[in-house]
């Protein structure tokens, strides 16, 4: 089965150096006849040759494949796919990307369901930055579709020599892990860039990871997912990195210092989403309570500390 990466961001890019024979594409038609002309995008993923079997469009039409991986924010994902509702319904769906609807309040393979019934919906999720799956260094991802038969299709033909997909039918907990790691890795980098120190890091990703937990399960996921790549591996490789762009962001927040506007900070929207989702639910997620609360302004880092260190003492 041939596959398309739509969507020529940092991660698409990444994807098709990874699986060498693919079609990506660009939604702006200069861009996609940038990247094809000079093999590099430069905008997005610096530094990087495209492979000479990777073919460069902005032309849907000319996309001539089964499996079409959706490689762009998650904000953008409701629009895009009502916008090419004709061309994608009849093909299988792979979502990669990480966040929660800001309307839905669900995540990127329940987007794809709700937007277009019917369609073979996966998701692909775990750590890796796009850098390191561009130059070939070994990755190991998740690939989660309800259908065991359609995960398993998806990690044969995927998996590559240096990226190794395991397959898991809880998407739901996987579509969680992929989410609320990046709020986890924004309150990470404010704690880091306030100079709060490494032991508080390690104190909210515990603890993130505790919210992570009790909210997956609130919304019938499997505890194991939350444990595995999509969840704990990528919690660990966000709050652990500069090279992770919600930690950038978190840690610029911290020190007071200035943040393109322009750079995919996924867990922004996200802990606005997850915030609103918790309470409906009634699930407890303090961190992501003060983290939407900072982003909207309505408490200063120093009361969120303050906040979080007067929670009432309890078991763990
Ligand atoms: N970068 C990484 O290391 C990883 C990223 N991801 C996930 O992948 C997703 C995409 O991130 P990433 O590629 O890094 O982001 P980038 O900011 O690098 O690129 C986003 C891409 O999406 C395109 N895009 C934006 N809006 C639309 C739209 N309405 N229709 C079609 N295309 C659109 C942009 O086009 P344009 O250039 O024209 O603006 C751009 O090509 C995110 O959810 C992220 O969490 C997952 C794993 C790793
Ligand atoms: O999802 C990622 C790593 O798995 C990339 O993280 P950022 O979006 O924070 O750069």
């Amino acid at each position: 089965m041939n596959v398309a990466i739509l969507g020529a961001g940092a991660f698409g890019t990444a994807l098709a150096c990874a699986l060498g024979h693919a079609q990506l594409w660009a939604r702006d038609a200069e861009h996609a006849a940038e990247i094809a002309r000079t093999r590099r995008n430069t905008r997005r993923l610096p530094g990087v040759d495209l492979p000479e079997t990777v073919t460069v469009t902005h032309d849907l039409t000319t996309i001539d494949a089964e499996i079409l991986l959706l490689a762009m924010p998650m904000q953008q994902m409701r629009g895009f796919l009502r916008e090419h509702a004709d061309f994608l319904a009849p093909r299988i769906l792979v979502a990669c990307s990480k966040g929660v609807d800001m309307e839905l309040l669900i995540g990127p393979v329940g987007v794809i369901e709700q937007a277009l019934p019917g369609t073979q919906a996966a998701l692909l999720t775990g750590p890796s930055f796009a850098a390191d799956i561009a130059r070939g260094l070994p990755t190991a991802l998740t690939i989660a579709a309800r259908d065991a038969e359609l995960a398993e299709t998806l990690q044969t033909r995927l998996s590559t020599e240096n990226l190794r997909l395991y397959r898991n039918t809880d998407v739901t907990g996987a579509e969680l892990g992929g989410a609320l790691k990046n709020v986890i890795a924004i309150a990470a980098g404010m704690v880091i860039g306030a100079g709060l120190g490494e032991s508080a890091r390690a104190a909210l990703m515990a603890r993130g990871y505790a919210e992570m937990q009790r909210l997956a399960l609130a919304l019938g996921a499997e505890t194991e997912t939350l444990a595995g790549l999509s969840g704990f591996g990528d919690l660990v490789l966000t709050c652990g990195s500069e090279k992770s762009r919600n930690f950038r962001y978190g840690m610029a927040l911290g020190a007071d210092a200035d943040f393109n506007a322009g750079t995919t900070v996924e867990g922004a929207a996200t802990a606005r989403a997850v915030a609103r989702l918790a309470r409906e639910r009634g699930v407890d997620m303090p961190i992501t309570r003060m983290v939407a609360a900072v982003l909207d302004g309505m408490l200063t880092l120093t009361e969120a500390k303050g906040a979080l260190l007067a929670r009432p003492l309890t078991l763990e």
